[in-house]
C-alpha cells in the first residue's frame, strides 16, 4: 500500500515496516524511456558480483529493536540500478556549494565529476560559481576529470560559497535556460532547505532534472546519518589545537589553556576531541548549561584542578554559554546573509571572565592563553577516511540521479548509504544528548561538574522520551543521538 502525503513517499508494509520514500520522475514523467546502465559494459566493475542494487534494498533506521517492535522506518538504498533514465551524451549536470566550509568539499566536487565521467561516460559537467546566487549571478566553471584531477588536496572549495542570494525562481529559470538537467547541491541544513524548493519547483514546471543533494556540516548536526564529511578530519586537527593548549599550560605555574571549537548548536566537535585528546579538564557545550560563580561552578572548579595539577585545558564550543554572554553584553542579534544568528565570541568572552576572577580573588596567579584555530580547522583538506566517505557519499548521489530519483540526499544510516528526504533532514538538528552515555563518558574521563542540580538532572532525563518511543520508528534527537553513540563505539 503506497500513500502520499505533501512531502514524502510513505510505503507501509508488514509488521510495521514503513519506507520513507524519496522521489523519482516516474512520479510526476509519465512514460519516460530508459536504458540499461553502462555500468554493465565498464570493465572495472565487471567482475563485481550483484554489483546493482535491488530495486527493493531498504535499510532501516533503527538497528537495536526488540523481538516484538514494529519493523519501524527505512530508507531507500543508494547505489546503482540496472536501468537509468539518461543517455550519457544527454545528461548536462551542475555542481554547487553553499554554506560554511569543511574539509571534504573538493574531494565530493572530484567524485561527482569523476563518478559521471568515469561510470557514465558524461562530459558536460558545470560548476556553479559562488553558492547559489552563482545560478544567476556568476560565470560558471567546465569540470572535467583532468580540472579537478588534484583537488582533494586543497582545502575549501574550488567553486566558491556563499550565504544568502537564494531566489528559487532564478536558479529554476537559469536552470531550464542552461538546459541543465542533474544538480548536485552540497551544502548543510540551509543549503538542503534550498534544493528542497528548488526540487518543488522544478517539479511544478513538470521538468526532467535531478535535484540531488550532498549533505554537509562540520558541526556534525544534521540528523539521520550516521555523522557528516570533514566531521572526523575536524576533531583530528582539533587535537593539535588541544596540543598547543596544554603544553603551554603545563609548562607554566597555574596555566590555562583555553580551546574553542566550532559548533554553533551542537558539541560534537568539542566532545568527540575532548574524548579523544585525554588533556582536555573541562569541556563545555551548548546542550549543557554552566555557570561560573559559586559552589559547583566553572570558578570553583578550575580553582580545584589548578590545586591538583598545577595547570589545565578548558575546551569551549562556539555556541555554549550564550545565554551568559547576553547577560553580561549587549545583545546583538545580529544575522548573517542566510538569516543565522551571529555569535558573540565566547572563547574571548570567558578567557577574560577567568582572569577578571582569579585577579579580583587575588588567591592564586593564573597564566591563561586562548587558541582560536576554528577557521583553520574548517580549512584544511580532508583526511583519508573522510576522502574515502566523500567518494562514497559522491557515487551514491551520481547513481541515484541516472537512476531518475530526486529530491534526495545522501546519507550513510548505520553504516548503509542512502536515499533520504530533503524533510528529514531538515525538520530538526542532531545535538548531543546530555542524558545519553556518550556525554557520560566525556563527564567521566575529564571528572568535569555536570553543573546540573539533582532537580536538573531528573527534568534532563524526563525530557528523554520512554524508552518504546525507541521502537516506533520516530526520530527523536535521542534515537539520533544512541544511534550515534553506537554507531561510534562500532567504528
Ligand atoms: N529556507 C531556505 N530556503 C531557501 N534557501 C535557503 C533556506 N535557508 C538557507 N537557504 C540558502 O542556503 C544557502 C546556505 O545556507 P546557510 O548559510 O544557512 O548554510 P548551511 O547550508 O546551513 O551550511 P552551514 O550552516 O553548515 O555553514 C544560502 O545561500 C541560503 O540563502
Ligand atoms: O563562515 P561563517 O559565516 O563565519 O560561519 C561560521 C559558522 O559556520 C559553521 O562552521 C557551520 O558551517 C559554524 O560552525 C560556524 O558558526
Ligand atoms: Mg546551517
Amino acid at each position: 500500500m503506497a500513500s502520499l502525503d505533501s512531502q514524502m513517499k510513505i510505503v507501509h508494509g508488514e509488521a510495521g515496516y514503513v519506507l520513507e520514500d524519496v522521489p523519482h520522475f516516474a512520479d510526476y514523467i509519465p512514460s519516460l524511456p530508459t536504458y540499461p546502465n553502462p555500468l554493465r559494459s565498464n570493465p572495472a566493475y565487471s567482475v563485481v558480483k550483484q554489483y546493482f542494487v535491488d530495486e527493493d534494498d531498504t535499510v532501516p533506521q533503527k538497528v537495536v529493536v526488540h523481538k516484538s517492535s514494529p519493523r519501524g522506518v527505512h530508507f531507500r538504498r543508494a547505489g546503482p540500478r540496472q536501468k537509468v533514465y539518461f543517455k550519457s551524451d544527454d545528461v548536462h549536470a551542475c555542481i554547487v556549494t553553499c554554506g560554511g566550509l569543511c574539509p571534504g568539499l573538493n574531494t565530493v566536487i572530484r567524485e561527482i565529476v569523476c563518478g559521471l565521467s568515469y561510470m557514465y561516460g558524461v562530459n558536460k559537467i558545470l560548476g556553479i560559481d559562488g553558492g547559489y546566487r552563482g545560478f544567476y549571478s556568476k560565470n560558471t566553471i567546465t569540470l572535467t576529470p583532468k580540472v579537478v584531477n588534484d583537488i582533494h588536496k586543497r582545502g575549501g572549495t574550488i567553486l566558491g560559497t556563499s550565504r544568502g542570494g537564494h531566489d528559487t525562481n532564478k536558479i529554476v529559470d537559469s536552470i531550464q535556460d542552461r538546459g541543465i538537467n542533474q544538480v548536485y547541491i552540497i551544502g548543510g541544513d540551509g543549503t538542503q532547505r534550498g534544493a528542497s524548493v528548488i526540487y518543488e519547483e522544478v517539479r511544478r514546471r513538470g521538468l526532467k532534472v535531478v535535484i540531488a543533494g550532498i549533505p554537509k556540516t562540520i558541526d556534525n548536526d544534521i540528523p539521520v546519518i550516521d555523522k557528516s564529511f570533514g566531521f572526523d578530519t575536524a576533531v583530528e586537527e582539533a587535537q593539535r589545537a588541544i596540543n598547543a593548549a596544554h603544553v603551554e599550560a603545563e609548562s607554566v605555574e597555574n596555566g590555562i589553556g583555553v580551546v574553542k571549537l566550532m559548533g554553533r548548536y551542537s558539541g560534537f566537535i568539542a566532545m568527540y576531541a575532548t574524548l579523544a585528546s585525554r588533556d582536555v579538564d573541562c569541556c563545555l557545550i551548548p546542550e549543557s548549561p554552566f555557570y561560573l560563580e559559586g559552589k559547583g561552578g566553572l570558578f570553583d572548579f578550575i580553582e580545584k584542578r589548578l590545586k591538583e595539577s598545577g595547570h589545565m585545558v578548558i575546551v569551549i564550543a562556539e555556541g555554549a554559554g550564550q545565554d551568559l554572554l547576553t547577560e553580561s553584553m549587549q545583545a546583538t542579534n545580529q544575522k548573517d546573509a542566510s538569516g543565522n544568528k551571529l555569535l558573540q565570541d565566547v572563547g574571548l568572552w570567558i578567557s577574560q571572565r577567568i582572569k577578571d576572577h582569579f585577579a579580583r580573588q587575588n588567591k592564586m596567579a593564573i597564566n591563561l592563553k586562548y587558541i582560536d584555530p576554528t577557521y583553520m580547522i574548517r580549512a584544511i583538506p580532508s583526511n583519508a577516511s573522510d576522502n574515502v566517505y566523500c567518494t562514497l557519499l559522491a557515487q551514491s548521489a551520481v547513481h541515484g540521479a541516472m537512476a531518475g530519483y530526486t529530491g534526495f540526499t545522501v546519507g550513510l544510516v548505520n553504516g548503509r548509504h542512502t536515499y533520504i528526504p530533503f524533510n528529514r533532514i531538515t525538520e530538526k538538528q542532531n545535538k548531543v544528548v546530555i542524558t545519553d552515555r556518550m556525554w557520560a563518558r566525556l563527564l567521566s574521563s575529564t571528572n568535569q561538574p555536570s553543573f546540573l542540580n539533582p532537580k536538573q538532572v531528573n527534568e534532563a532525563k524526563k525530557e528523554k522520551k520512554p524508552p518504546t518511543q525507541l521502537l516506533d520508528g520516530g526520530n527523536s534527537k535521542d534515537e539520533q543521538s544512541e544511534n550515534h553513540v553506537d554507531n561510534n563505539i562500532k567504528k
